[in-house]
């Protein structure tokens, strides 16, 4: 890969000191400075998919799916609404905790709202953040016999917001980005179709859930389609005690431990000010991923790899956090899911395009044998051909939030 010149980058807060425990050497090489993993989502015409700009958007998204799995978009309709959204991110978590509390995630049986500081764990160890979890608002299901044989149903429901005289336009805010979001997953699916050279639909069917009858449990094709994505708004404190809560570690830095996102794609906009995300380089080693100016991040979830059989990876990434730094760090994150009502099946490998084939074949040729180090072990959280998604996301969101099983879910949930 050809580094390219990018504009000057803000001052990350933890600097490279901070990581130097936990990579190699202090010269950390960024994402930015590699023109393969800058895209312009300008060039991508949703009414004209074969143009020949979207063409060259195309070409571009084929480059980035076989690296690592992280890539900066440009130019998408999230830029114009991301201060907005910072600065409505920054309202919410300056609020007491006691007013972020009352719409803790516990009160939830959707696993929608707020989860205090350190409650959230990666690989066993302590998470340095809290959060709002959100998705889409909905109705829950009304039949409680496919509620009870299905336990996954209970994700549909609505989120808890905050009111307005509490945290001016956290619902509509909210809302609107996560809607824009799963447009810009939307496109970015049916142009991954196109790099791939499957049939327009053969991926988007899978997120849209409105797939062929045979691969839907007869009872629960009774509900429809029901598709799926979840959303974060994200807080790394600094300090010793976070809203009176005592960091289990003082030492560690583990904003969010090394994973692979569980679902298809994650759309991105992580803080301007603060760094701190990297991504896993195919020798196992991290790049720091600062933001750039009028983008946003996208990385593959686990699910695009699994149904491409590994040609696409998911992105091995993980967030270091500087509790002993100036600033809090924001992010927020929307993840694209498969709809809960569908059996994901592998593409067969000898569909892909002969165009994927080479730009594969000489992405493998740079590696060391084709082979890809990494921290989480692969394919931990791939969808299973003999049951619905929605166990995927069920099991992810029960390991994550056992306040929530608690509360909810004693009788059918074991520890
Ligand atoms: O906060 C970030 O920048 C990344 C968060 C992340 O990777 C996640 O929540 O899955
Ligand atoms: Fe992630």
């Amino acid at each position: 890969m050809a580094p390219v010149a990018v504009p000057a980058q803000p001052e990350a807060s933890h600097a490279s000191k901070s990581t130097a425990q936990t990579t190699a050497s202090d010269e950390q090489q960024s994402l930015s400075s590699f023109s393969d993993y800058h895209l312009d989502y300008r060039l991508w015409n949703p009414s004209d998919p074969t143009s020949a700009s979207s063409q060259q958007f195309v070409s571009a998204l084929r480059t980035a799916m076989v690296g690592i799995g992280f890539f900066y978009l440009h130019g998408t309709p999230l830029d114009v609404k991301r201060a907005e959204m910072f600065d409505l991110v920054e309202r919410f978590f300056a609020l007491p905790v006691e007013e972020r509390m009352k719409i803790d995630m516990d009160n939830s049986r959707h696993f929608r709202g707020y989860c205090k500081f350190g409650d959230e764990r990666t690989q066993a160890k302590q998470d340095l953040r809290d959060q709002v979890d959100y998705a889409p608002e909905v109705q829950p299901i009304q039949d409680a016999a496919l509620v009870e044989k299905w336990p996954f149903l209970n994700l549909y429901g609505p989120n808890q917001f905050v009111p307005d005289e509490v945290c001016r336009d956290h619902r509509r805010i909210v809302l609107d980005w996560f809607e824009t979001a799963n447009e810009v997953s939307n496109q970015l699916t049916r142009a991954i179709e196109l790099a791939l050279g499957v049939a327009e639909g053969e991926l988007a069917q899978f997120l849209t859930g409105n797939v062929g009858k045979e691969a839907v449990d007869a009872e629960l094709g009774k509900l429809g389609a029901l598709p799926y994505a979840r959303m974060k708004t994200i807080r790394y404190p600094t300090g010793d005690t976070v809203d009176g809560i005592e960091r289990s570690d003082p030492a560690s830095t583990q904003g969010v431990g090394a994973h692979k996102d569980s679902g298809w794609l994650t759309i991105l906009a992580p803080s301007a000010e603060v760094g701190g995300l990297e991504a896993q380089d195919f020798d196992g080693s991290w790049l720091s991923v600062p933001h750039v100016e009028g983008s946003i991040i996208v990385n593959f979830g686990q699910q695009v790899e699994f149904l491409t059989n590994s040609i696409v990876q998911a992105a091995t990434h993980r967030v270091v956090s500087n509790p002993a730094g100036s600033k809090d760090r924001y992010s927020v994150a929307f993840f694209s899911s498969p709809a809960l009502n569908v059996y994901l099946e592998a593409l067969e490998s000898d569909r892909f395009s002969p165009e994927l084939v080479s730009a594969w074949k000489a992405a493998q040729s740079k590696r060391n044998d084709g082979e890809i180090v990494s921290d989480v072990p692969k394919g931990d959280l791939f969808a299973r051909a003999d049951e619905p998604f929605g166990w995927i996301n069920w099991r992810g969101l029960v390991r994550s939030h056992p306040g929530v099983v608690r509360a909810f879910y004693r009788h059918i949930v074991q520890d």
